[in-house]
């Protein structure tokens, strides 16, 4: 069996892909040996299945006796581990969910509903480095793969609607917090039926601008606003959330040399963990909208095509009906007034799945049954 070091399974993105691991009955198929940063010695997770104490992580000897090695610890992590392990000669497949190696050459970005093809022939050409792509890049693969399988896609504009789970798990509990706070702040006005709505409205404002709003892991208010900029600011004017877009989109898809333009804004907003998009697509022809329906929906068996139809949107194109799942619902299709070659999309995906988690643990099984 395949002896396979798990590296930050107990924070977020990894407590999904133990929860996943499970469901899949992977651990029935490989040699699990846990690792942490913080606590060797320590006891490993229940899984089912008896496991050794917890090995360090940061211990090159003890992670070079591993076949394959996956890691949801982080950048830093990867920056100092990576190098030193291969460094040492060590020559297992590494499978990453950090962005730290995605660009590198010697990496290919995994997303396998997509680019299975692209993943064996880097698994043929010994490739050993595989990354998990960025989580709006990978979920909007998800959605409109068809339309990049068939070479309809001249270019794309994503506005992105980002939940709180990309900024981690103490972002997460701040959003809830500044929503308690919120209505903390207004409750004896809203129990009054009688009470003014600009009176709440006032009050509200005043209290998302003051320093009593909890602001610690936000830069600036989230609940109540939203944040029209993710990630470090790049000279380009982009921010680099929005600069991934194009070049691993393109890496993913083999198309780096000739790249298809796609390029928008990415805004963080106060959902859970489900990111949501909206796409303006100019095609490369124009075909009619029930054929587009037909391409998008037989892609993949996780991306479902919602109807344009007001019900059924609110009903199943929504964060709140998305999450915890691997659905990756797309609608609001329809040919836009700029002319018939231009389409529009609204795609909503679970950010911590498709996201981050599953592509790891489905390359894992790739590994498995190569
Ligand atoms: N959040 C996201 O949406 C995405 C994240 N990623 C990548 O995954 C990496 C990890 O992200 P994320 O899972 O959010 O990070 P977390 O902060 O949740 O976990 C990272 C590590 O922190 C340590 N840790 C310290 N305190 C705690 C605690 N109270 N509970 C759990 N773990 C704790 C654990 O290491 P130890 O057990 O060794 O102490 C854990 O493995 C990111 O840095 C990023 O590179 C990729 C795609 C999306
Ligand atoms: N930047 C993403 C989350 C993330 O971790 O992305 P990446 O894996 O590209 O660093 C977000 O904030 O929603």
């Amino acid at each position: 069996m395949m002896r396979v070091g798990l590296i930050g399974w107990r924070g977020m993105v990894g407590s999904v892909l133990m929860q996943r691991m499970q469901q899949e009955k992977d651990f029935d198929l490989i040699d699990p040996v846990f690792f942490t940063t913080s606590n060797p010695g320590g006891k490993g997770p229940n899984i089912g299945k008896d496991v050794p104490p917890l090995k360090d992580a940061k211990n090159i000897v003890e992670l070079k006796a591993m076949d394959a090695i996956i890691s949801c610890q982080g950048g830093d992590y990867t920056s100092e581990i990576y190098p030193q392990l291969r460094n040492s000669g060590w020559k297992g497949y590494w499978i990453d969910a950090a962005s730290t190696l995605r660009m590198k050459e010697e990496a290919i970005i995994i997303l396998d509903p997509v680019n299975k093809d692209v993943i064996k022939k880097g698994l043929a050409s010994n490739v050993k480095t595989y990354v998990g792509g960025n989580c709006t890049v990978s979920l909007m693969l998800m959605a409109i793969g068809g339309l990049f399988d068939k070479g309809l896609v001249e270019w794309i504009s994503p506005m992105t609607y980002q939940a709180a789970s990309g900024a981690g798990a103490r972002n997460m509990r701040e959003l809830i917090q500044q929503m308690g706070a919120i209505n903390g702040e207004v409750k004896s006005l809203l129990d009054d039926p009688a009470s003014a709505i600009l009176e709440i409205d006032k009050k509200v404002a005043d209290f998302i601008n003051s320093d009593r709003y909890p602001v610690e892991a936000w830069p600036v208010p989230l609940a109540g606003s939203l944040i029209p900029w993710i990630d470090v600011q790049l000279e380009s004017g982009q921010s680099k959330e929005e600069w991934k877009a194009q070049v691993e989109a393109n890496k993913i898809l083999g198309s780096s040399a000739n790249p298809i333009a796609i390029d928008g804004l990415c805004v963080r907003i106060g959902a859970m963990r489900c990111h949501s998009q909206a796409l303006t697509i100019k095609m490369t022809k124009d075909i009619p909208l029930d054929e587009i329906n037909d391409i998008i929906a037989s892609h993949n068996q996780w991306v479902k095509v919602i109807p344009n139809d007001r019900e059924l949107t609110m009903k199943a194109l929504t964060p709140a009906a998305v999450t915890g799942t691997l659905n990756v619902p797309v609608g609001r299709m329809r040919k836009l007034t700029m002319g018939p070659q231009y389409l529009s999309a609204f795609t909503v995906g679970d950010q911590l799945l498709w996201g981050a988690a599953e592509p790891l643990r489905r390359m894992l099984r790739i590994l498995i049954e190569a």
